[in-house]
C-alpha cells in the first residue's frame, strides 16, 4: 500500500521542526518506515539550490522556479519512490511555503504558481498539511531566545511575515480537508497531543 505524505508549515519560529522528529518517531512506534526530509532540500542537490536560495538575492521568479526546481528533484528521487514503497514521509515545508512565502510575502502572481505547482506534482499532494499558526509577536521571541543565525527569509521585516502567515491561513481555508490548522502558541505536550488525534486519522 502506498506510504502517506505530510508536510509541515507556519512561518519562521512556529514550532515546526520541533515536532518533525518527534511525529516521525511517534509513527515508526507503531510500526511505520518514516523518512524525515525538508524543502528547499532533501537530495544533495536541493541542499545545494538552499543554500543559494536561503544567503543569495535574487528576482523573485528565479526564487521560485529554484524552490520548485528542487522540488521536482525532490519528488523524483526521494519521496515518489518512498511512497511507492509504502513508506510514510514527512516533510518539512512543501509547496504551501511557495505559496505563501512567495507569492504572500513577495506578492508573486498567483498564476504563475499555480501553472508550476500543476506542471512539477499535477498528480501528488501531501495528504496531510499541518499548519502552525501563532501570532507574528510569539515566534519572533523564540527566534530571539534561540538566538539563531538569521537566513535571508528570515531577516525580512514584519509585515513580510504577517502576509506569508494570512497567505497560509488563507491557504488553509480554501483547503480545509488536508490542511489543519494547529494553534502552535501552546506548550509542546498539548501541540503533540493534538497531533496524535490528527495523524490517527491518517491511519
Ligand atoms: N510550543 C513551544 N513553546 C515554546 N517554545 C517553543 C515551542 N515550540 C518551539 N519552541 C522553541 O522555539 C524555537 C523555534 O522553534 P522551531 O521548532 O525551530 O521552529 P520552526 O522550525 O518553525 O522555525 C526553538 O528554540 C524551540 O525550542
Ligand atoms: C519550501 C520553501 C521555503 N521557503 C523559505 C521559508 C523559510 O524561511 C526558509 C527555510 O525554511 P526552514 O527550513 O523552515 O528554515 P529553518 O531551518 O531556519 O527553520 O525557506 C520559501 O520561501 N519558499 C518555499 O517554497
Amino acid at each position: 500500500m502506498r506510504g502517506k505524505f505530510i508536510t509541515f508549515e507556519g512561518i519562521d519560529g512556529a514550532g515546526k521542526s520541533s515536532h518533525v522528529e518527534w511525529l516521525a518517531e511517534y509513527l515508526r512506534r507503531q510500526g511505520r518506515v518514516v523518512q524525515v526530509t525538508r524543502e528547499p532540500g532533501g537530495t544533495p542537490l536541493g541542499e545545494r539550490l538552499r543554500e543559494l536560495l536561503l544567503n543569495e538575492t535574487m528576482h523573485l521568479e528565479t526564487e521560485t522556479l529554484l524552490m520548485f526546481a528542487a522540488r521536482r528533484e525532490h519528488l523524483a528521487s526521494r519521496i515518489e519512490p518512498a511512497l511507492a514503497r509504502g513508506e510514510w514521509v514527512i516533510c518539512d515545508r512543501f509547496s504551501d511555503a511557495t505559496w505563501a512565502y512567495q507569492g504572500g510575502g513577495r506578492g508573486l502572481d498567483k498564476s504563475k504558481f499555480l501553472a508550476l505547482e500543476h506542471w512539477v506534482h499535477e498528480h501528488l499532494q501531501p495528504d496531510l498539511t499541518l499548519l502552525f499558526d501563532l501570532p507574528l509577536e510569539v515566534a519572533r521571541e523564540r527566534i530571539v531566545l534561540a538566538n539563531r543565525v538569521l537566513d535571508k527569509f528570515e531577516q525580512e521585516r514584519a509585515d513580510f511575515h504577517e502576509r506569508v502567515r494570512q497567505a497560509y491561513l488563507e491557504r488553509a481555508h480554501a483547503h480545509p480537508a488536508r490542511m489543519r490548522v494547529i494553534q502552535a502558541d501552546n506548550t509542546l505536550e498539548n501541540i503533540r497531543e493534538k497531533l496524535e488525534e490528527i495523524v490517527s486519522t491518517l491511519c
